[in-house]
């Protein structure tokens, strides 16, 4: 992760430049130990690699991995990107965290923020690799090493700039029914005093004409969360359709990016976390893992 900072770092000093392939310098140090065996295992599972190469899973894990998740707002990415990073012990690097932390600060760009973002618009690409350099330098002092990204990239620019710093092992890329994000999205909540993400929407989808129902039950707060919690800013429904607009029109984009590349893992979330848990860790051949209770915690 040094080393990514450092690409970084020197990206954002160009930030103006439109061609990175000059800062393709090193790979990843982790492995595909067996790519046949995976892409058995992952034709069995809900899951499917769509690219021309072979499955990028079952990594070494001995090396901390470089994993990004994609998915539309609302879709669950950093409640299992979180649930990963500390199974797998990398940091769960959210940009949008980083977005709102900027935001409620009183530095220099917490007003320019505001207005981008609770127009559901996303900040420029200088912004966010700046945000980012930062929070991976502060991590390189603390020893952190490996990530999960979540909500970078978001365009192709940002995935080619990306692409052109570090190697990515793996790209996760959630779906959900386009019937229930918006409701997740509205029924997200936060506690303002210990940082808990909670969800008051209970998604209860019938199945007809032979689509399956779904079921998601409500994620409710401890008690001593419950007099506290807050809404964010940008999750009005207007707000939130404008995200989803975006999304579809500049991150999808960046879905068929990673497919292109054999990076891409495809998976639908069949239903709230005790449901889709264990299928995610399945999917990731993590079923086995020795610390996946913890991580549920
Ligand atoms: N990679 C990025 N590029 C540009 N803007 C970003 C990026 N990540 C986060 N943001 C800004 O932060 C906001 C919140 O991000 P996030 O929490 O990831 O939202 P979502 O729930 O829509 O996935 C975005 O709507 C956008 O304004």
């Amino acid at each position: 992760m040094a080393v990514l900072n450092r690409l970084l770092l020197r990206v954002r000093a160009r930030a103006t430049t439109t061609s990175y392939s000059k800062f393709r310098t090193f790979s990843s140090p982790c492995s595909i130990a067996n790519p046949e065996a995976d892409l058995k295992a992952s034709s069995s599972s809900s899951s499917s690699l769509l690219g021309s190469k072979p499955l990028p899973l079952r990594q070494d894990l001995r090396h901390p991995v470089q994993w990004v998740f994609l998915g539309c707002p609302g879709v669950g990415k950093g409640t299992y990107a979180s649930r990963l990073s500390k199974l797998l012990h990398v940091p769960h690097i959210a940009t949008g965290d980083l977005v709102r932390d900027e935001l409620s600060s009183s530095g220099p760009l917490s007003s320019q923020l505001a207005e981008i973002v609770n127009q559901g618009q996303l900040v420029s690409d200088e912004i966010i690799i700046n945000l980012l350099s930062k929070r991976l330098e502060a991590g390189e002092a603390k020893g952190e090493s490996g990530f999960i990204l979540d909500g970078f990239p978001r365009t192709i620019r940002q995935a080619e700039i990306l692409e052109g710093v570090t190697d990515i092992d793996l790209v996760v890329n959630l779906k959900l029914r386009e019937e229930a994000l918006l409701a997740k999205c509205l029924g997200r909540r936060t506690c303002s005093e210990c940082g808990g993400n909670y969800n008051v929407a209970c998604i209860d989808i019938k199945g007809e004409d032979g689509s399956p129902g779904m079921y998601m039950p409500p994620l409710l707060p401890p008690p001593h969360c419950a007099s506290k919690l807050i809404t964010r800013a940008d999750d009005t429904e207007e707000v939130v359709k404008e995200r989803l607009r975006i999304y579809y029109e500049l991150t999808q984009p960046v879905e068929e990016f990673y497919r292109n590349r054999g990076k891409l893992l495809e998976f639908d979330l069949p239903g709230g976390i005790p449901e889709s848990w264990p299928k995610l860790l399945q999917a990731l051949h993590l079923e086995d893992h020795d610390d996946k209770q913890s991580a549920a915690a």
